[in-house]
């Protein structure tokens, strides 16, 4: 087991020419060249690269000390965000923390329940959620970096009157945390009129690429996982991104074989995983990736499915379906709890073959023989090893990802930093809501409805 987040591409070998990699070297080359001497499109927005190292610490301290306040007075605490405003939160804690974080004994969490909101405009969820708060103490991370995002702000309404009449205008106003823009946006304008302790998302550093900010950092706090431990593996990465050369920079070769086979018309990748802690890193994933690339009438699409769940629903296609995709394997080395088959003496499930054996080595089986039957249903499969599930490993994790996301928006041509595509939807929602100033495209869209 190395001891560091790895790729290995040595199974997708029969798709992959060493000539072909030889030859997309240098691309990939220009393109950190690109990234890292900021001269490439969107370059007021690579504010990521140097976060594990170059954060304001004054800020990251104030985080530890929100975290500590709001575990000792709040029983549950509320995450008011969406797509990069919560994601990369949730994916952390999940892949962190207890698999029934909320519903696991107080003695065995120890840290509040935390729930997402937010991140949809549902009003049962909403409901539902101000019913598992009941009468309990419990605070707000309100997350925008926008601050006029239309899912956050509709939740926080209703959540911000529930704080205010359990606890009164003033009491309330200490338990909601604000993560905002440093100066601009309705959510910054409102937390300097009631006084909401303030959280910044710096100017250079998307939504999608800022689990390390105190986006990602103050929820993963609360949940108890340590957050200093995370930037240091994320810093780790860092270095070897930028300064390993190609044959052993891991980024730059995930970012060069996913570009090769999407030249020979592989155009879906499939993140897959076998461990339900990390569905929500494949969610952070794909709104890193689809985000990123996805414009221009360009990309790869990303997808994903937790394993060995979907191999009895989605496994049926990846095998035999259409031959238009690759799969990229994170494979979990170390698990945190490990549990024996034991033998029964009347062997009525046929299951005795594997007494004395661990549950995961069943699950690595199940996972090397799925990728080398993938393999052989054409499908080219690559893997990420990750060591183990914990704050440093997860901070390699994610910088791997966001490293290798923005080289392979270069090698694609396209600006990975922006998102040009998300307005669409929000100025018809905009116009159907009624919103002022945009009249005209209502009386177009309802005549088409
Ligand atoms: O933090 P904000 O500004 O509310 O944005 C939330 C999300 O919405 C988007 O801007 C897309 O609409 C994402 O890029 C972003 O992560």
């Amino acid at each position: 087991m190395a001891e560091r987040v790895t790729f290995d591409y040595s199974i997708a070998k029969k798709f992959i020419s060493d000539e072909e990699v030889r030859m997309i070297e240098k691309t990939v080359e220009n393109a950190r060249n690109e990234l890292v001497g900021k001269s490439g499109a969107g370059n007021d927005f690579l504010g990521w690269i140097d976060l594990p190292v170059n954060y304001d610490k004054e800020e990251f301290a104030r985080i530890k000390k929100a975290a500590g306040k709001i575990q000792s007075d709040s029983e549950v605490l509320l995450v008011i965000g969406i797509g990069g405003s919560y994601l990369g939160a949730r994916a952390a804690i999940e892949s962190l923390r207890h698999s029934f974080y909320n519903s696991v004994s107080k003695e065995i969490r120890k840290t509040p329940e935390i729930y997402y909101v937010g991140n949809n405009i549902s009003s049962t969820y909403i409901r539902h959620l101000i019913e598992v708060i009941g009468d309990r103490d419990f605070s707000i991370n309100m997350i925008s970096k926008s601050g006029t995002t239309t899912e956050p702000a509709i939740a926080f309404r209703v959540f911000k009157k529930l704080l205010i009449e359990k606890y009164g205008k003033e009491e309330a106003a200490k338990r909601i945390y604000a993560t905002t823009d440093k100066s601009r946006g309705a959510l910054k304008n409102l937390a300097t009129e009631e006084g909401y302790e303030s959280f910044v998302v710096p100017d250079d550093v998307g939504g999608r690429f800022s689990v390390l900010t105190a986006v990602g950092l103050l929820p993963i706090a609360v949940s108890g996982a340590d957050i200093t431990k995370l930037m240091e593996g994320a810093a780790s990465q860092r270095e070897r991104c930028l300064n390993d050369g190609f044959t052993d920079n891991d980024s730059m070769k995930y970012a060069a074989i996913r570009n090769i086979l999407l030249r020979k018309g592989k155009n879906i990748e499939i993140l897959a995983n076998y461990e339900p802690s990390l569905h929500y890193v494949s969610e952070w994933w794909k709104q890193l990736y689809g985000e990123s690339e996805g414009k221009d009438q360009k990309g790869i699409f990303p997808a994903s499915v937790d394993l060995t769940t979907d191999l009895h629903s989605m496994g049926q296609f990846i095998q035999d379906g259409q031959r238009t995709m690759f799969e990229t394997v994170i494979n979990l080395e170390k698990q945190k709890h490990e549990i024996v088959l034991e033998e029964e003496e009347v062997d009525l499930d046929g299951l005795n073959y594997l007494a004395g054996k661990t549950v995961d080595f069943m699950n690595k089986s199940a996972m090397k023989g799925t990728i080398l039957a993938h393999t052989d249903g054409n499908v080219p499969n690559l893997v990420v090893n990750l060591p183990e599930e914990n704050e440093y490993y997860i901070g390699q994790l994610f910088y791997f990802f966001e490293f290798a996301c923005g080289l392979s928006g270069y090698m694609l041509g396209v600006n990975p930093f922006d998102q040009p595509g998300v307005e669409s939807y929000k100025k018809n929602m905009f116009a159907l809501l009624g919103k002022p100033g945009f009249e005209d495209q209502r009386e177009e869209l309802l005549k088409r409805l």
